[in-house]
């Protein structure tokens, strides 16, 4: 009799262990939150300013360009709920500090902050420059360390906040031509997974979104120098529109969701490479667990037909360099 208590007791107790870590977060209320959204000047930055601002939240933008911030706000003055502020994240420590604590002094205590500023490169390992690599890791990683310091003690002291972390589906596999851009974005998920173990007990969240292409500026840009191998396995996912991410983006940050992803393959990417990653409900759990291995079935297709693009492309390469020997 004693035995069937106590393994009812351990059962009961295990399955408590299992269940805590699935409990959802209270949803954070964007009215009158005063959000910061670095890389707020363009893109999916701007996009998710923008939603959060219609939400009735305050915002402030932060980017290096000066005119382009500028112009941000002159189109919201009537309202001045916007504030634009100049700096590189990456750069130095103190002066995001100093940047932030300004922004603070104007529009109150940071509720959530965006780490969006960040840039891509794409082409094959070796035509990459070489300082292209420090600078990637400096102005994804390093720029979104920054301001995440500089706000994680006032957040820790009102026990409330959400931070987020724009990484890529390129932060989640390795791809042809990504050999300096993925690891930046990979980097964020360390970080982000460590960071929420620490500020789960004080009631912050922790987000890192996915996206897959998204007409941006920054993918135009991407896209001049962007290997046809990288073009062609990218397009598998298809580009999406920056206020479509956006939306989804914000309303997993306000659930305090510690994945965000867009669309089917993002769904999928998510569940596949989910690992150790903190779950944010019971119906995100359960579909990992159901959906594992179905979705790595499909993956080995997917790695299938990536590695005949690249050796598709090898072939073609090398007959076109013969055939302009002999001619
Ligand atoms: N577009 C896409 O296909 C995808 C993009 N992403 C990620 O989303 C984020 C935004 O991308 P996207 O909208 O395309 O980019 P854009 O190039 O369109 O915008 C980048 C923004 O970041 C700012 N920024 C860049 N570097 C710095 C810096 N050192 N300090 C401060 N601000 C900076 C830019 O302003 P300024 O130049 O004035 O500083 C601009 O506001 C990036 O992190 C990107 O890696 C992820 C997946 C897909
Ligand atoms: C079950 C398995 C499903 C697998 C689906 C695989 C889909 C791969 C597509 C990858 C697209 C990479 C987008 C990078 C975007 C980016 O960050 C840059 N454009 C930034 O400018």
């Amino acid at each position: 009799m004693l035995l069937v208590v106590a393994a009812f007791v351990v059962a009961f107790v295990l399955l408590l262990y299992m269940i805590s870590p699935l409990i959802s977060p209270k949803p954070l209320k964007l009215n009158g939150a005063h959000v910061v959204v670095t890389g707020g000047s363009s893109g999916i930055g701007k996009a998710i300013a923008v939603e959060c601002y219609r939400q009735g939240a305050f915002i402030t933008l932060v980017a290096r360009d000066e005119v382009g911030g500028r112009r941000t706000e002159e189109r919201s003055s009537h309202i001045s709920v916007v504030v634009c502020t100049s700096v590189d994240v990456s750069s130095d420590y103190h002066e995001v500090e100093s940047v932030l604590k300004q922004a603070q002094e104007k529009l109150g205590p940071v509720d959530m902050l965006v780490n969006c500023a960040g840039t891509s490169l794409s082409g094959k390992f070796e035509d990459v420059e070489v300082d292209n690599f420090r600078k990637l890791m400096e102005v994804n990683y390093l720029g979104s360390v920054y301001p995440t310091r500089a706000v994680i003690t006032t957040m820790k002291e009102r026990r409330m906040g959400r931070i987020m972390f724009v990484s890529s589906q390129a932060g989640q596999i390795g791809l042809f031509g990504y050999t300096a851009y993925s690891p930046s974005k990979f980097a964020l998920r360390g970080l982000a997974e460590s960071l929420q173990m620490e500020i789960k007990p004080y009631n912050i969240y922790v987000t890192v979104a996915y996206p897959p292409d998204t007409d941006t500026p920054g993918l135009a840009e991407e896209n001049r120098t962007k290997p046809l191998e990288t073009k062609l396995i990218s397009e598998t996912s298809g580009v999406c529109q920056p206020d479509q991410v956006a939306k989804v983006i914000v309303r997993d940050a306000v659930q305090g969701n510690f994945n965000s992803s867009v669309g089917p393959d993002g769904y999928m990417l998510a569940a596949v490479t989910c690992g150790m990653s903190p779950v944010t409900s019971i119906t995100e759990g359960l579909q990992q667990i159901v959906t594992m291995g179905l979705f790595r079935t499909i993956a080995l297709f997917y790695l299938g037909s990536f590695d005949s693009i690249v050796r598709r492309c090898m072939i073609q390469r090398e007959q076109s360099k013969a055939a302009d020997k002999r001619e």
